[in-house]
């Protein structure tokens, strides 16, 4: 589980998160909606102690990240917004392999969790491609295809399907649904819902730093009309 136990931040001294508790349980999918400028990168950047609180805790399975650093690192796996920031190879299959071959897993295991990670974000044979060459929304599911093929206990991920096409948004929701059903909590930052909807168990939604909505979908979208967040018609 990850836990934001009154959590607050600021940068310069302006207040960026106020007081913010959450919980996002094993086995749910949690997606954080909320306008541009929200507060959801500042909050999702604490999972893994990237971001410190000014005050307030986040756990990971019940220990503050900052006692744990490694761990929370190794159990929470994040695909930020620009991923162009992330690739550490040069081609697909080396910059997928990376985080596996870190855990010294043996060669075929990383083959298969590559081969099944890129096949769920449509870029199946894909592993000799070189990043520089691919489009933005290529980059973008290579980068999930590196959080996937680490197995990690939670995911954390921010505006993820930005410049993916429809069938490349279905295949990535499709296994993250398939990962929530295996027990791993997932929280997915967007400011669109058309396509989460459907498979969140809950919605919450932020405005300036705070959580103002905390529910299930479609309470919470009764709700949402008033923040600027894009509410589908169906
Ligand atoms: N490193 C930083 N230094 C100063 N201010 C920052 C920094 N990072 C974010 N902010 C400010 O914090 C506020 C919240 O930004 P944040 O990126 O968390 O919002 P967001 O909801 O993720 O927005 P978006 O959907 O545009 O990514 C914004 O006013 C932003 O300008």
């Amino acid at each position: 589980m990850i836990e934001f136990d009154s959590v607050s931040h600021a940068f310069d001294d302006v207040s960026v998160l106020s007081d913010v508790s959450l919980s996002i349980d094993d086995g749910t999918f949690v997606v954080l909606a909320g306008a541009n400028g929200s507060g959801k990168t500042t909050l999702l950047r604490h999972c893994n102690g990237l971001l410190s609180p000014g005050s307030g805790t986040v756990l990971v399975d019940g220990t503050p990240v900052e006692d744990d650093l490694i761990g929370a690192r190794s159990s929470v796996g994040m695909v930020f917004q620009h991923p162009r920031d992330q690739f550490v190879a040069a081609t697909v299959g080396a910059d997928v392999a990376f985080g596996p071959e870190n855990l010294g897993l043996s060669r075929e295991e990383i083959d298969r969790r590559v081969e099944g990670a890129l096949e769920a974000v449509n870029l199946a044979g894909r592993e000799d491609d070189l990043i520089e060459h691919l489009s933005g929304g290529e980059q973008s599911r290579v980068a999930i295809a590196g959080a996937l093929a680490m197995n990690p206990t939670h995911l954390v991920l921010d505006e993820p399907f930005t410049g993916l096409d429809a069938p490349a948004r279905r295949s990535v929701l499709a296994r993250l649904e398939s990962l929530v059903d295996d027990g791993t909590g997932v929280l997915l930052a967007t400011h669109d819902l058309r396509d989460v909807r459907e498979l969140a168990d809950r919605i919450v939604a932020m405005r300036d730093g705070r959580v103002v909505v905390d529910g299930r979908p479609d309470a919470a979208l009764a709700e949402l009309g008033a923040l600027e967040v894009r509410v589908p018609d169906h």
